[in-house]
């Protein structure tokens, strides 16, 4: 059993990209975990996966699996990667694509076959839509939240744009604690179901550096829902203007968000290879698990 895969990224955040339309493979956790092995496997941040969909309104399903196994609602990074795909592929022919995730609908359109423009829907900020746990939910919206972290208080926003996240002002990107904040904050108490951590500098109201651990995987060299819930948090709290850069490790993407309006993110995509594995190779599932 051969299957045919593509290695992809956005910005360096780089995905194994799996067409279950015209293939089929079983999504063990431990499979995903071993595939994603940069030594023994594939090696990526997240997997990709490409499904016929389930609802008449929409072009493709489309699961994500981080590193560790674990399926996440959205990834930024990966939609665009996903556009390319499915064009490359020739599993559709529309510049402007519906695809549908576990935390709603985005919109993907093709600028060329490098740039894609993704609507990536309404940020949200209750802490009961993070999910992100406080004594009481205040109507008024605070700028930040302290949470106890490595013995001292740090200052949270806390954004869902699909998926969790949570964002740190920092004064200087290169020195900000990603390595020791970042794993306590990603399995915070407070953060039922974990969450990513973007550590933001702003450098004035149109440009921002960030870094971000994501949950699952660790700190990547971009991440695209990270790249928005930093801007709309910067730009709910009055500190930056609808359009922001926010320049990455691996490189920028272009974020614009109107308050009370869907965010728009733009930015680049990559193929690096495609190539064949058998998923048995890596992991054989138990007699009794679902083949
Ligand atoms: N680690 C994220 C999923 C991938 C997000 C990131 N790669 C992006 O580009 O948005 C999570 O657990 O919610």
């Amino acid at each position: 059993m051969r299957i045919q895969f593509s290695k992809m990224h956005g910005l360096g955040n780089d995905f194994m990209v799996i067409d279950l339309v015209t293939q089929r493979m079983p999504l063990h956790p431990e499979l995903i975990r071993r595939l994603a092995h940069r030594n023994f496997g594939i090696g990526f941040d997240q997997m990709l996966i490409v499904e016929a969909p389930e609802r008449p309104d929409v072009d493709f399903k489309y699961r994500i699996f981080n590193a560790d196994g674990s399926e996440v609602e959205q990834c930024g990074n990966g939609v665009r990667c996903f556009a390319r795909f499915v064009h490359e592929r020739h599993l559709t022919k529309k510049a402007k694509i519906r695809v549908e995730t576990k935390s709603g609908v985005v919109e993907p359109e093709i600028n060329n076959q490098a740039w894609v423009r993704v609507n990536m829907g309404e940020p949200r900020f209750l802490p009961d839509d993070i999910p992100f746990k406080v004594e009481e939910q205040s109507p008024q919206l605070p700028d930040s939240y302290p949470v106890e972290a490595l013995g001292q208080t740090v200052e949270l926003d806390v954004v869902n744009m699909g998926n969790p996240h949570a964002v740190l002002l920092v004064d200087d990107i290169h020195t900000a604690p990603v390595d020791t904040l970042g794993p306590v904050l990603e399995s915070h108490v407070r953060f039922p179901q974990r969450v990513n951590v973007g550590f933001m500098q702003i450098v004035n109201r149109g440009e921002v550096r960030l870094r971000v651990f994501e949950r699952g995987v660790g700190e990547t060299l971009a991440c695209g829902t990270g790249a928005c819930a930093a801007a709309v948090s910067g730009i709910r709290r009055g500190l930056l203007d609808p359009e922001v850069r926010v320049y990455l490790a691996g490189g920028p993407l272009l974020i614009q968000w109107q308050p009370n309006d869907v965010v728009w993110m733009t930015g680049p995509t990559a193929t690096t290879f495609e190539g064949t594995f058998n998923p048995y190779d890596f992991y054989v599932p138990e007699q009794n698990e679902e083949q």
